[in-house]
């Protein structure tokens, strides 16, 4: 295990190269850029060989990214607050669906999605570096459902901490936003926005931004933006390879690209995998630029896999920079055309790097309904509808040589309306879903404009 320290740079190259608790602590580069580890430590092969829990694997896998920039012992701690919040004692089991298909249960955390795993860590190691620093922060984030309602369960009364989440307007499910609006804590603050996921994700980007904000405080976002939440999900790529015993296909449910990219972060350290595929819904300009060589925004369409409604994936930039053999320069210059324009059009040497990192398919709202609805008929199995965009996916993979692995990164009670209209019953609902009850609900409703954002940002923190 290393306790060198570990070293960051920005997508963008015109930040200071800095360590994991300022990278933590920051979420965001200065220049606008993702940070980025200087080199990819390598995994030694015993993680996915050798059975070991997921707990030892995590270690053996974040601990390099780690370094010595935290409290001798933090992750160690991190990960038993993780691992204690989970209901399955593999923590992320794999299931065979049929020969050669598999789905590899995310859901099993406080807030029953894939986000558990990064942000439970996340947040211990948050308290842990604030503790060290003697620091306040305030996080902002932005989300299309599930990583609102798990920062607000991981963050929702840490001393030292103010969270402020922006959603979208009525485009979240009940649950998510119930999961987020009923806490009681008063360092949360729910801001639902007149826009969509993209419009909440550009005003963290800006606020995060905000001199006038900065100088109150630190600021950071704990979207995946924030290299610490990759780290937090790369273990489960590793264990569901050590779980098969042979590299697999993974199909990831895409919209922020931030766990496609934490699994494509686990082979450049060394972890085995056929390959990656990214699924998203409607909302294709993942799969547009990866297929037609055109990265274009459009408005974010309405669809059941709402936490996958983004048109703008933040993580792609960590995939240009790594195609353009970490070219700091060229992804600048074609983020800031992207920001300007909004569209750019890259060049066959690029398409081609990116192509060889990871292929995209979209499948629209027919045929998830369909997946719903072919998923319990055939294997007697309630899949939200994120997981059916994976399994649609998944489905259309060559299996002849290797095992194709979807992610299931929620339960079907967090989509419950959804899952119903197509089977004609209610899923069954996760325990900590039964567990909501039926509190009251605080949210503050603005227009998706900078200054509304700005406006109730800085009266929240003046009452902190
Ligand atoms: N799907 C997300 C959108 C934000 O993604 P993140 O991985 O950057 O936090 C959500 O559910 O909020």
């Amino acid at each position: 295990m290393s306790t060198s320290s570990a070293r960051y740079i920005s997508t963008r190259g015109k930040s200071p190269e800095t360590d994991f608790a300022d990278a933590l602590l920051r979420g965001i580069a200065p220049d606008g850029g993702l940070y980025m580890p200087t080199a990819w430590p390598a995994l030694s092969s015993d993680a996915w060989t050798k059975g070991a829990d997921y707990k030892t694997i995590a270690l053996e896998a974040i601990s390099p990214f780690i370094g010595d920039a935290l409290p001798k012992g933090a992750l160690d701690r991190a990960l038993d607050r993780l691992t204690a919040g989970f209901d399955h004692p593999l923590v992320t089991p794999l299931v065979e669906l049929e020969p050669g298909l598999f789905v590899l249960e995310l859901f099993h955390g406080p807030t029953a999605a894939f986000k558990d795993l990064a942000m439970q860590l996340v947040a211990a190691l948050t308290d842990e570096a604030l503790t060290a620093s003697g620091e306040r922060l305030t996080i902002l984030t932005a989300t299309s459902g599930d990583t609102g309602a798990a920062a607000v369960r991981a963050f929702a009364g840490a001393q030292s901490v103010n969270l402020v989440v922006l959603h979208p307007l009525d485009r979240v499910s009940p649950v998510q936003r119930k999961q987020m609006t009923t806490v009681e804590a008063d360092n949360v603050l729910n801001l639902a926005v007149r826009g969509d996921f993209d419009d909440c994700q550009r005003l963290v980007k800006g606020l995060l931004a905000e001199e006038s904000l900065r100088q109150a405080g630190r600021l950071s976002s704990v979207n995946s933006i924030n290299w610490a939440r990759l780290a937090g999900q790369i273990p489960y790529y590793v264990s569901a390879t050590a779980q098969l015993g042979e590299a697999a296909t993974f199909v990831v449910p895409t919209g922020n690209f931030g766990d496609a990219f934490a699994g494509i972060a686990a082979t450049k350290m060394g972890l085995p995998a056929r390959g990656f595929v990214a699924a998203v819904n409607q909302n294709d300009a993942l799969a547009r630029a990866i297929n037609d060589g055109v990265y274009a925004r459009k408005a974010a369409v309405e669809s059941g896999s709402v936490s996958m409604d983004v048109q703008a994936p933040s993580n792609f930039e960590r995939l240009v920079f790594e195609a353009t053999g970490r070219d700091a320069d060229a992804t600048r210059a074609l983020f800031e055309t992207f920001a300007r324009e909004g569209t750019v059009t890259f060049d066959p040497d690029l398409l081609s790097a990116l192509c060889a990192e990871v292929s995209a398919v979209s499948i629209d709202e027919g045929q998830t309904r369909a997946e719903i609805a072919y998923a319990h008929k055939t294997w007697g199995r309630v899949i939200c509808p994120h997981t059916a965009v994976a399994i649609a996916a998944a489905r259309r993979q060559d299996r002849s040589n290797g095992p194709v692995v979807a992610l299931s990164t929620a339960h079907p009670s967090k989509f419950g309306a959804f899952v119903s209209d197509v089977l004609g019953f209610d899923p069954e609902l996760a325990n900590v879903i039964t567990a909501l009850g039926d509190k009251p609900e605080r949210l503050t409703i603005i227009d998706g404009t900078m200054e509304a954002a700005l406006d109730a940002v800085a009266a929240f923190s003046g009452r902190h």
